[in-house]
């Protein structure tokens, strides 16, 4: 019909570098989109326990391989427990993308690149939040990290999101608008 926006069941994926708020942003998405929420790191730890015991354990590598793993059947629907209609909301760890099997999976879906700072993200890493990637000097290593996988974000990224300055509810609304998604009108983000 002539205004109606059409439905589109692609899954919503969230990406970019740790802290930036994939996982508080994909909550807020999935909240106001009356949506599934699934996070692949949420799903690691579901099945395998903690991430840090397991790369203490198993390594880096072995973390790498069921990770891609979990992002094929979260993509697919494998891991979805709602109505196949809902809208699905995937929020994937910062280093997901170092695998090209996801980075050709999400290719089918709205991928969303949250683009953070270290001036942003300093707070929330300063202490210890269970992600070895960050062991050590925490601000050097998320820099250094964002430095190298910046263009994997950039070469998949369909809409980018600047996350330095609002709620995760903000940038809910934003891409929720910029997606044109049904039922989200500019005004207050519900038609
Ligand atoms: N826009 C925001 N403003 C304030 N705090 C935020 C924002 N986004 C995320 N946070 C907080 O920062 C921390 C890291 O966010 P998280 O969503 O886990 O990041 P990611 O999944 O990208 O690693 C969490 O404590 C979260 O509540
Ligand atoms: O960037 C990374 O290599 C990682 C990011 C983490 O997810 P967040 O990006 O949600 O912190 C988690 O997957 C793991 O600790 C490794
Ligand atoms: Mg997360």
């Amino acid at each position: 019909m002539p205004g109606e926006k059409a439905e589109d069941s692609r899954p919503i994926v969230l990406i970019g570098p740790m802290a930036a708020g994939k996982s508080a942003v994909g909550q807020a998405l999935a909240a106001l989109l009356h949506g599934e929420y699934l996070d692949s790191d949420e799903v690691f730890v579901r099945e395998n326990g903690a991430i840090a015991d397991y790369f203490a354990k198993h390594g880096e590598d072995s973390f790498r391989e069921l990770e891609a793993e979990i992002v094929a059947r979260a993509i697919s629907g494998q891991l979805t427990v709602s109505h196949p209609e809902a809208p699905r909301i995937i929020s994937l760890g910062g280093g997901s993308l170092g695998s090209a099997t996801s980075r050709e999976v999400i290719s089918r879906c709205h991928v969303v690149y949250l683009e953070a700072d270290l001036a942003t993200v300093l707070p929330r890493i300063a202490r210890d939040t269970g992600r070895p990637m960050l062991a050590g000097d925490a601000a050097e290593r998320w820099l250094a990290l964002f430095d190298q996988r910046r263009p994997l974000y950039e070469s998949v990224a369909q809409l980018t999101v600047d996350v330095r300055h609002g709620s995760p509810e903000d940038f809910a609304l934003e891409i929720a608008r910029a997606l044109d998604l049904p039922g989200i009108t500019a005004k207050d983000g519900r038609a």
